[in-house]
């Protein structure tokens, strides 16, 4: 396996054949430099992301997260997830400029080398890394490995041509969608293929820090230096550092929701004095939207862990609701509800912006079974409101088999049920989501010139 043109300029250099370096020991022998196990890291957790189908946000966890990570500095730790946030959002770009670059594909067992030069790459081509640096760690990682060490120089050769050739080889894939082939099959399928590539186009910015605020966005907006977008969100444009340190935090005064996320709450209108359930309801951000829209609340959540977030959420906003733990499917309360919030586990597809490891994780295997478990959900879910009463269904799924398709299938057979169409009116900023049936679906393409939102999909049932 040799590197495309490079043959013609190898001639005996009087370098270490190995590391390609002039007279130098193998660098194993050496002490590893600075930055070295950054790089081993994020090698070792893209592996996990890619081979494994192991979500990323769990391994890079101080505490519990892949032991790779663990002895890591915080700011080690926030330079092993940009560069896995950029290799993850770019990825078969990133792959097609190191396959234009080698005559003959890297043997299918060459795995951790694929990943090593991927994580060197996404440094160089999205990072602000210094190409050397890069370069020199990538190979140290190599002779490192005894898998590797006899690619070492073919590391080096395609990594410097990557960065002597950056310009013109990235747009030699700047038509390239990033998503998998599957997922963007399946985009251009449902949304055609014009919003399909600009869905993929804006999935590669990463998402501001949306907050929903509990009163008096305008002042907030001020006090954090936030722009508030038609939805309502506050946005956090310039937002650098940690949010408890950020003013109103310690009082409650908002918390963190992006602004898609914020829409299905708007969906029952005037809930003041009326009793509703939020099922699967942790972390709590639409719990504290109904609490602060004035509705007594019960929080239905199967997760402990995540229904002690949600508890101390609360508890820092100064919110009160009944708390249950409970598998929803064996939720069943004395009395029925008013109305009821389903924000359904799902794929996550719409949220690639902060996530972009989902569409690695996931595959189309998983979407099928998450809509069929969505189904089983809502149809419990509507035997929980009473007659006269609402339903909103949502998620963050692209996937209309986990919105719109699965809605259909639940209506259609139900003359009991009724969709209660928004008004597009009541959207202003933000017609585009408003579907012919009135129900809500967002793509990361929408309020572009704002910064995009996650994609979304919402709508109300009613029980006749
Ligand atoms: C998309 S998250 C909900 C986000 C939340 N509604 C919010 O706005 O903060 C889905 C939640 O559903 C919970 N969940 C999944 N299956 C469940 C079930 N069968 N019963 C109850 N909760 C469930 C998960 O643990 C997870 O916390």
């Amino acid at each position: 396996m040799v590197l495309n043109d490079e043959r013609n300029r190898r001639k005996p250099s009087g370098k270490n054949p190995t590391t390609g370096r002039p007279g130098s020991d193998p660098a194993h022998h050496a002490a590893p430099k600075p930055g070295f196990e950054v790089r081993s890291a994020a090698t070792k957790i893209l592996a996990a992301v890619i081979d494994k189908k192991t979500p990323l946000d769990g391994m890079l966890d101080a505490e519990h997260g892949n032991p790779a990570v663990r002895g890591l500095s915080e700011a080690d730790r926030a330079l092993v997830r940009a560069i896995l946030h950029s290799a993850l959002r770019h990825l078969p770009r990133i792959e097609a400029i190191i396959a234009g670059l080698l005559d003959t594909p890297l043997p299918d067992g060459a795995r951790s080398l694929h990943h090593l030069l991927v994580v060197a790459a996404a440094q160089m081509l999205y990072l602000d890394v210094p190409d050397h640096s890069a370069v020199d760690l990538a190979v140290e990682q190599a002779n490192h490995d005894p898998r590797n060490r006899r690619f070492a120089k073919l590391t080096n050769a395609i990594l410097r041509r990557i960065g002597r050739e950056k310009e013109a080889l990235l747009a030699s894939v700047a038509d390239l969608p990033c998503f998998p082939d599957w997922f963007f099959a399946r985009m251009v399928e449902v949304y055609g293929p014009e919003a399909a590539r600009a869905i993929a186009e804006a999935q590669m910015q990463p998402a501001a820090i949306d907050v929903t605020v509990k009163q008096d966005t305008a002042l907030w907006a001020e006090r954090l230096n936030g722009k508030v977008l038609p939805t309502g969100s506050l946005r956090l444009e310039r937002f650098r550092g940690t949010i408890p340190e950020l003013p109103g935090f310690d009082e409650g005064a908002w918390w963190v929701q992006d602004a898609a996320a914020a829409l299905p709450a708007r969906l029952f209108g005037d809930i003041r004095g009326k009793r509703v359930a939020d099922l699967c309801a942790a972390p709590g951000g639409k719990t504290a939207q109904l609490i602060a829209m004035g509705a007594e609340v019960t929080a239905v959540e199967q997760s402990r862990s995540r229904l002690t977030r949600l508890q101390s959420n609360l508890a820092r906003l100064g919110f009160e609701a009944t708390c249950v733990l409970s598998n929803l499917l064996d939720f069943k309360p004395d009395q029925p509800f008013d109305a009821v919030l389903l924000d359904a586990p799902c794929s996550s597809t719409g949220t690639t912006r902060r996530h972009p490891d989902v569409l690695w994780t996931k595959g189309p295997e998983d979407i099928a079974k998450l809509a069929e478990l969505q189904e089983k959900l809502l149809r419990h879910a509507l035997t929980l409101v009473r007659p006269g009463g609402l339903v909103v269904f949502s998620n963050c799924s692209l996937d209309p088999s986990e919105g719109e398709e699965m809605i259909e299938r639940v209506l259609g057979g139900d003359a009991g049920l009724e969709r209660v169409p928004v008004d597009p009116a009541d959207w202003t900023g933000l017609e585009d989501a408003v579907t012919v049936r009135g129900e809500i679906r967002t793509t990361p393409a929408m309020l572009a010139t704002e910064g995009g939102i996650d994609g979304f999909y919402a709508c109300a049932i009613a029980k006749i």
